[in-house]
């Protein structure tokens, strides 16, 4: 086993992953993320970014391959281990809000927070603080089925920054939102993460998206893949003699 280099937070190598009814996930794929940096995952739909956030993240163990966490094996972890890594270390944001109906929009916000140990006042404090940067501090007692799709967005959003996790996974955070709400929210959460030193992989299929990262790594039938630009063929009109092309790598 060979250990990762010291400034990546998250490095995975040659990483395979099959669904159980033979559907190819990732097909090895290696990759590192350095502390503190946004790295977004783009490719088409279906081409395996969701299966590699959850991969990296520890919610499913990939078939074959590693992942490493500030030099910690995750792959050999037992999922009970697994688990508590992603309640006191990560965040995630699904594409669709899900929040818990019976608690208030503030105890959702604050829910992480609580479960790793801190306090309830504290908790509080710290959700509606995210609340409010997320526009949404006004709905703060309300229950999430008095909320729209969007805002119920933004508190799973405001959820996951809550705890400040070392690295967030955000799948298509921004989906169920509209596009002029879209931009805000994202500069929230990146000013969020640069300002609080929050590494994040963004899994994105919006080249605007993608735009706001430090870095993107595409993905394409769960291989990642490099963009390459051919230089123009002299003597061609420069609409015909540029192109590019991807290649597995
Ligand atoms: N639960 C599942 N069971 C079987 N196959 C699955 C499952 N989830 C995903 N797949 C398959 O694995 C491959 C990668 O899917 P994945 O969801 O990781 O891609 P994606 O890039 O995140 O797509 P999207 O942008 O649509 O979310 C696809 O071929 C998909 O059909």
């Amino acid at each position: 086993m060979v250990a990762p280099p010291d400034n990546d937070v998250l490095w995975a190598r040659a990483l395979h992953y099959r669904y159980d009814d033979g559907s190819p996930g990732l097909s090895g794929v290696s990759l590192g993320v350095r502390e503190g940096e946004i790295l977004a995952v783009g490719g088409p739909r279906g081409s395996g970014k969701t299966t590699l956030l959850r991969c990296l993240s520890g919610l499913v163990a990939a078939r074959s391959g590693e992942v490493w966490f500030n030099s910690v094996p995750v792959h050999t972890m037992s999922p009970v281990v697994r688990e508590r890594l992603r309640r006191d270390r990560f965040g995630w944001i699904d594409p669709e809000p899900v929040l818990v109906p019976e608690l208030t929009v503030w105890e959702n916000a604050a829910l992480p927070l609580m479960l790793r140990g801190t306090g309830r006042r504290r908790s509080r404090t710290a959700a509606l603080e995210w609340l409010e940067r997320l526009d949404v501090g006004d709905s703060a007692r309300r229950h999430p089925d008095r909320l729209t799709q969007a805002e119920r967005q933004r508190v799973c959003i405001a959820r996951a920054l809550a705890p400040a996790p070392a690295v967030l996974f955000a799948d298509e955070p921004t989906a169920p939102l509209h596009r002029a709400d879209r931009a805000h929210v994202l500069r929230t959460l990146t000013t969020a993460a640069r300002s609080h030193g929050i590494t994040v992989v963004l899994g994105t299929h919006d080249a605007q998206t993608a735009a706001l990262a430090d870095r993107t790594v595409s993905l394409l039938d769960g291989r990642s893949v490099r963009t390459v630009h051919l230089p123009p063929v002299p003597g061609a009109a420069e609409s015909e003699g540029r192109a590019a092309c991807s290649l597995s790598v």
